[in-house]
């Protein structure tokens, strides 16, 4: 059987903890492929790692083939085929936009340059530490030689908020929700878009029929999500942001269901009027490991607005990092 080397950072935290035994069981890349992990901390957190280590082996979890604990990056990328960046600076009191950046850049820099140097030649990154796109514009700018498309950033927990909160709204199981889409940003910005949305062969928006509910209930509900969990758990999601980032592996690599198509903040190759190079939520279908856009899509009035709106921060957080000489 394969065995496929996963490298996750942050693998003391708490998504790293929610995260590590769904892998470990196999809920990333399914029943027929064993799992070699690398965990990534800090000095400090090390420790805190090889006991999650010693959990995942008294699991004796069939799929698992080894675990390797570090804090040396290189160390942890060498040969690796899947990537998960869940470790990054938080923000704390007092500090600014441009400190966040600034300390975030000293993570995924060194980061992008481990993985350029060592991993595997069909490496698939997923940037989940916050500001997720911008970090993963930075790990990217930092690994040349490794195709750019291959970092991605997660909007796939917006995806699955959207999809809940619009089945709950039209009495619907979720599994009856296709082709939902999530526009932009990894933020209060990003653009959840129902208007190509399917239910059950019908449109969701015609469906909703409210444009008033679309602006004032949905969008705010899906996009201040995080910041609402916060709120109710006194930390930030941490299973939910697990199960999605496994959802996003899992489709890259295993392909989305016909008729669907998922949400991936990916580099922009100009679609949509997306500036190039941007990693910016966009729909996606996925197959034989690769990802494309979805084409074609008619953009209206409504939908333009919002898009242009999380873009437009997107290229702010890009000429914000290029002025701190972090891209
Ligand atoms: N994209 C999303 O949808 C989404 C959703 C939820 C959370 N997040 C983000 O995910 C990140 C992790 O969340 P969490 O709740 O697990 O945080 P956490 O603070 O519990 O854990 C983060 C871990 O990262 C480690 N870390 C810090 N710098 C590191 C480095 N250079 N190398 C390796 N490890 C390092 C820390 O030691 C810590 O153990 C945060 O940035 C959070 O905002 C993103
Ligand atoms: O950590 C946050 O700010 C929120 C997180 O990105 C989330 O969407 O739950």
């Amino acid at each position: 059987m394969a065995s496929v080397n996963v490298t996750v950072t942050g693998a003391a935290g708490q998504i790293g903890y929610a995260l590590l035994f769904r892998i470990a069981s196999g809920h990333l890349l399914g029943p027929d492929t064993k799992v070699n992990l690398r965990l990534l901390e800090i000095p400090q957190a090390v420790k805190a790692a090889e006991g999650t280590a010693m959990e995942l082996d008294d699991s004796a979890f069939p799929l698992l083939s080894g675990i390797e604990v570090t804090d040396d990056a290189k160390k942890a990328f060498d040969g690796a085929n899947v990537a998960l960046l869940v470790g990054a600076r938080p923000r704390t009191k007092g500090m600014e936009r441009g400190d966040l950046l600034e300390a975030n850049g000293g993570i995924f820099k060194p980061q992008g340059e481990a993985i350029n140097a060592g991993a595997a030649s069909d490496i698939k990154v997923l940037v989940v530490g916050n500001p997720a796109n911008t970090n993963a514009l930075i790990a990217q700018q930092h690994a040349p030689d490794v195709p750019a498309a291959r970092f991605t950033a997660m909007t796939r927990l917006d995806h699955n908020r959207a999809i809940s909160q619009l089945a709950t709204k039209l009495g619907v199981s979720v599994t009856e929700i296709k082709k939902l889409t999530i526009w932009g940003n990894h933020s209060a910005t990003q653009y959840p878009d129902v208007f190509h949305t399917d239910v059950n062969g019908k449109s969701a928006a015609e469906l909703v029929n409210d444009e008033a509910w679309l602006a004032d209930t949905f969008i705010p509900t899906v996009a201040k999500r995080g910041a609402a969990i916060i709120e109710a758990r006194g930390a930030s999601s941490a299973a939910s942001a697990a199960n999605a980032a496994i959802d996003h592996i899992h489709d890259w690599v295993l392909g989305t269901p016909a008729g669907d198509w998922t949400s991936m903040a990916v580099p922009s190759d100009g679609s949509y009027g997306v500036p190039e190079g941007i990693i910016s939520s966009f729909p996606v279908t996925t197959a034989n490991g690769e990802y494309q856009i979805v084409q074609g899509l008619e953009i209206n009035e409504f939908s333009r607005a919002r898009i242009d709106a999380s873009v437009a921060e997107l290229v702010e957080e890009r000429d914000a990092v290029r002025a701190l000489g972090l891209i």
